[in-house]
């Protein structure tokens, strides 16, 4: 048995709760730590994956397409975690990111299996989004489960709710956490020590009981988890090389149905702003985009993950194609719509695709009133006072 086991940490948490924000916070301040990554993206698209700061190093390998817990046989994580934990690797430990659908419990009962000797289940970690909590757990009671066999849960989003909104989170956390430690943070910045201080000695099972890591008869639906979050999810790939025409687009997303919760991916708008593409993200009513200078060379396309419930799927993709433009001139104003919904430069928020260095210094027409800037009443997320 090799004494030196690498722990694997389990990141879970429903879709947009900030798992990607957090784990980039994580390998921008692991300090002397070496981490692994193993990303799980819903998507057959990898956006997450392709938004980790150092995805391009070997210590990040990407597992799409689909939620891990879902695998039929594990084969494939078990070559990851064989290359991440291999001694000549360096690695101190693994964080594996789950897709915002998977079933922690799953994830976390494939890795005690595992037989490889040099890894060691090292707890889970659940990210829990304050704006939206109350509404998640209603849709999804199992979410009190999944927080009840964390190790440590992270309240995530409190710049986004009023702090006595987030006191009163923190404390319903608590109760359904048990023993498990509950901090709140701001775009996943926790203090990274949390995380490293908590390899564990030999094995654990962290909070799980024998009922939780028995394999209970579950009905199947086909894939053998009837009953798991994602199975009453659908998810839409959209790819296009024509760029997007920004008022069609934000009509559509503008008007998008409630159960379309999660949108995440790239935007190109072509001529209406041809130096930056888009990166977007959507999570509930909350809409961000992020625009970051194209790398010299990178191929002009415009890459999305929809996920949703009850959505229709076809019609969305018909809306999304409806939304190409082959004209070649430029719609500034149109870019208007899509400002309304960009960071003001000097806000304190992190940017996903760049190492969690705050955003290129593009200039928001927000600043100078695009339609609805700031209008609370039209997006509580756009109240200028706050950062969320
Ligand atoms: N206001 C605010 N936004 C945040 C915070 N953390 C993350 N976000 C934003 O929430 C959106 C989703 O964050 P991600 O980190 O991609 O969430 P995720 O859990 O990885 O998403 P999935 O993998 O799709 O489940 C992005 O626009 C983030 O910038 C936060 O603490 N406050």
């Amino acid at each position: 048995m090799n004494t030196q086991q690498i722990p694997v940490i389990v990141l879970a948490g429903f879709l947009g709760s900030g798992k990607t924000t957090l784990l980039n916070h994580l390998l921008h301040r692991s300090g002397g730590s070496r981490i692994g990554a193993i990303v799980n993206d819903f998507g057959s698209i990898e956006i997450d994956a392709m938004s980790v700061a150092g995805q391009l190093g070997d210590s990040t390998v990407s597992l799409g397409n689909g939620c891990l817990c879902c695998a039929v046989d594990a084969s494939e994580l078990d070559e990851y975690l064989e290359r991440l934990a291999h001694p000549t690797a360096g690695i101190d430990v693994i964080v594996i990111e789950a897709s915002g659908l998977a079933e922690p419990q799953e994830l976390v009962k494939m890795l005690l299996a595992s037989e490889n000797p040099h890894i060691v289940y090292g707890g889970l970690v659940e990210v829990v989004d304050a704006a939206e909590f109350d509404a998640t757990r209603e849709r999804h009671p199992e979410v009190d489960r999944h927080l009840g066999i964390a190790d440590l849960v992270v309240v995530n989003k409190a710049d986004r709710v009023p702090s006595e909104e987030h006191q009163r989170i923190l404390g319903v956390v608590q109760g359904l956490a048990g023993r498990a430690a509950v901090v709140a943070a701001s775009f996943g910045r926790v203090d990274v020590e949390l995380f490293f201080d908590r390899a564990p000695v030999g094995e654990r099972v962290g909070q799980l009981s024998f009922d939780d890591l028995r394999d209970e008869a579950e009905p199947t639906d086909g894939c053998g988890h009837h009953g798991h979050l994602h199975s009453a999810y659908e998810s839409l790939t959209f790819t296009s090389e024509a760029p997007l025409g920004p008022r069609p687009l934000m009509a559509l997303l503008d008007s998008r149905p409630e159960g379309l919760y999660r949108i995440k991916g790239y935007v190109d708008f072509g001529p209406s702003d041809p130096r930056n593409r888009y990166a977007v993200h959507a999570v509930g009513r909350f809409l961000r985009f992020y625009p970051e200078p194209w790398a010299p060379g990178e191929p002009r396309l415009t890459q999305l993950v929809l996920i949703g419930s009850g959505v229709d799927v076809p019609a969305l993709e018909k809306e999304l194609k409806a939304c190409r433009e082959y004209a070649p001139q430029a719609d500034e104003h149109g870019m208007w719509g899509v400002l309304r919904y960009v960071q003001e430069p000097d806000a304190d928020e992190p940017h996903l695709g760049g190492l969690g260095e705050p955003g290129p210094d593009e200039p928001s027409l927000g600043d100078s009133g695009g339609p609805g800037l700031g209008d609370p009443e039209s997006d509580p997320d756009l109240d200028p006072g706050a950062t969320g």
